[in-house]
């Protein structure tokens, strides 16, 4: 046979090779480097996740959207990629959403996909199964929001997601997959070529030279210069040219929880110990991807200095960032590794922070880590917060790659300040929202991601959320330590019902045993009552690398109410009668 014969033949077997739905989503993905789908299994995508596990994509099957829409939004976090959960129709969705929310006021990249049901009766409300309109309910909440009608469209469509999640401000995508769209049928080859590969999906974003040279002149005109490093700064992996920018200028850092570990918390500028202090007394604060909201009082009030005494110089990519809560001197709108490079090279030769400004801060801090450090060491049964967090920090300062996900309310307000960070990235927490249900979806997406080490520090209150995930730990094997600091209740658990009738509304069920939860998984289960026991514990179970649980008992009547977030936790001042 001729050459020519032959490729027609081969041309004709190809033309005979069909695709469908199914499998262009997942080419469509692959192409693009998304190696991983976290979802939960069901109409109409089951079978998209089968065939994503069988095209060698990693799947992993949680037992709630949520959950898997957080592992999502945390792997884009941690990799830069949008992280892909994958969700069944209306309620399945909508467990995704919240996930999907948070991760856009996060400025994680994510894509939501779900399957819907048939546009045709939903249009007309024909009552279909899972019946629901998700495109125009996904829309507000998210940054993108996309419908794909037809096959030939699904290359374009995920291109659109991915781009749309990563560029810019990163943020979460909503991806409508109709389940018929699943079945169309088209031609192997005319399906391939249908396919986007995304080039340069984030473009760096360069800053105005003048911009630059505006940051600078307020910088070196400042007595008391101060740098803020938000969890922006943590997503850019600029680490390096942070740490050259920090050190060269001799500028106190002060990291955001999700930036501690840019710089070790234990650098001598670290200022995270002196925190009151360098936000009322600096003069020029310099704000990189830190974001002036609820966390730092919106730039203003009693915890800033007098109105106007204090300039902003501000990096961000999103222009819309500048002046949202006060006047911003020197706005840089750029990717942060951009900006920081940008001013690196114009800091040379600087004489760097003046060093009565530092002596203060190095003052108040010390003052600070002396008076925290008894309240460490205690040894007690109970244990108080303060004692169960002293032996968590020993062993994140011993094992500084291990990625520590934290929530609760005291759990977090002290694991924050007390647990130092070493490395970049290695602390995931409740984040702009303060919301409380991260915790078992982070925890896998870290662990899956990164195959490092993952303890999850948890409040009782704030696992519950998640917490049937341990049985998802269980199953992938995942190196992940729980430890819940159980003190019978929401802030404590002490509370009670004036009339004696029910429960008190923030309390549990006392002396519950959360490490029972893990055993019926054939995950390790332990239960500690001494800040030694649980050092040992948490040893034991990191070197493993086995999933386990840990029920740290704390005293019930330990810990106090997120009342002291600004005045966001209004709290009566009337007494009623009966
Ligand atoms: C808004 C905040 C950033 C500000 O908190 P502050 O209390 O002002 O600051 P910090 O916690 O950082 O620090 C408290 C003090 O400890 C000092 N500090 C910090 N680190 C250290 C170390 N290592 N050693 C000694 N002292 C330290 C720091 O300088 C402060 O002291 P001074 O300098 O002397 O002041 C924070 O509260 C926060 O991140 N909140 C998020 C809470 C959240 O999301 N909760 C979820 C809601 S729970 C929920 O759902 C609910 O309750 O409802």
């Amino acid at each position: 046979m001729s050459a020519i014969a032959k490729t027609i033949e081969a041309d004709a077997a190809a033309e005979q090779e069909l695709t469908d739905g199914f499998h262009l989503v997942i080419d469509a993905l692959k192409l693009n480097g998304i190696d991983t789908i976290y979802g939960v299994p069901g109409i109409p995508i089951t079978d998209l996740g089968r065939f994503a596990q069988a095209a060698g994509i990693r799947v992993i099957s949680f037992r709630h959207e949520q959950n898997a829409g957080n592992a999502a939004a945390i792997a884009g976090f941690l990799t830069k990629k949008p992280g892909v959960c994958l969700t069944v129709s209306a309620p399945g969705f909508l467990n995704g959403l919240t996930a999907l929310a948070n991760a856009t006021t996060n400025c994680f990249p994510m894509i939501l996909i779900s399957g819907s049901s048939e546009r045709e009766i939903v249009d007309l409300q024909q009552g279909d199964y899972e019946e629901m309109d998700q495109l125009a309910i996904a829309k507000p909440l998210c940054k993108a929001a996309f419908r794909v009608l037809h096959a030939a469209d699904i290359g374009i469509g995920v291109a659109r997601a991915i781009r749309a999640a990563v560029s810019g401000r990163p943020g979460g995508v909503y991806l409508d997959l109709p389940a018929k769209l699943f079945g169309q049928v088209m031609d192997a080859s005319e399906g391939e070529r249908s396919l986007v590969k995304v080039i340069d999906a984030a473009p760096a974003q360069i800053p105005a030279p003048e911009a630059v040279d505006r940051a600078v002149a307020l910088l070196k005109g400042a007595k008391k210069p101060l740098v803020i490093l938000g969890k922006g700064a943590a997503y850019s992996q600029a680490d390096e040219e942070i740490r050259n920018f920090v050190e060269k200028t001799g500028i106190p850092f002060l990291p955001m929880s999700m930036a501690k570990g840019i710089l070790p918390d234990t650098h001598p500028q670290s200022a995270g110990a002196a925190r009151s202090l360098v936000l009322k007394e600096a003069d020029v604060v310099m704000l990189v991807g830190a974001r002036l909201n609820w966390l730092l009082s919106h730039g203003k009030g009693k915890t800033w200095g007098p109105a106007g005494s204090q300039k902003f110089i501000q990096i961000d990519i999103e222009p819309r960032e500048m002046d949202s809560n006060i006047e911003i001197a020197a706005p840089i709108v750029a990717d942060i590794g951009s900006a920081m490079a940008a001013l690196n090279a114009k800091v040379g030769g600087w004489a760097g922070a003046p060093k009565e400004w530092l002596a203060t801060v190095a003052e108040k801090k010390d003052a600070n880590i002396a008076k925290m450090a008894p309240r460490l060491m205690k040894n007690s049964a109970p244990m108080d917060f303060h004692a169960a967090l002293g032996a968590l920090r020993t062993i994140i300062k011993e094992r500084p790659d291990a990625i520590l996900v934290n929530e609760g309310a005291n759990t977090l307000d002290l694991a924050r300040g007390i647990i130092d960070m070493y490395q970049p990235r290695k602390r995931l927490d409740v984040g702009t929202w303060g919301v409380m249900g991260i915790g078992m979806g982070f925890a896998i997406g870290a662990a899956v991601e990164t195959g490092k080490p993952v303890l999850a520090v948890e409040g009782d209150s704030a696992f519950g959320f998640s917490g049937m995930e341990v049985e998802t730990i269980c199953r992938y094997g995942l190196p992940v330590t729980i430890v819940i600091f159980n003190n019978n209740g929401i802030y404590r658990g002490t509370d009670t019902d004036p009339n004696g009738r029910d429960p008190g509304t923030t309390v549990f069920v006392k002396d519950a045993r959360y490490d029972k939860m893990m055993e019926a998984f054939g995950g390790v289960g332990v239960n500690v009552t001494t800040p030694d026991e649980l050092s040992r514990a948490v040893n034991a179970a990191m070197d493993s690398g086995k999933p386990t649980l840990i029920n740290a008992v704390i005293d019930p009547t330990a810990g106090s109410e997120s009342g002291n977030i600004g005045s966001l936790n209004p709290q009566s001042v009337v007494k009623r009668k009966k």
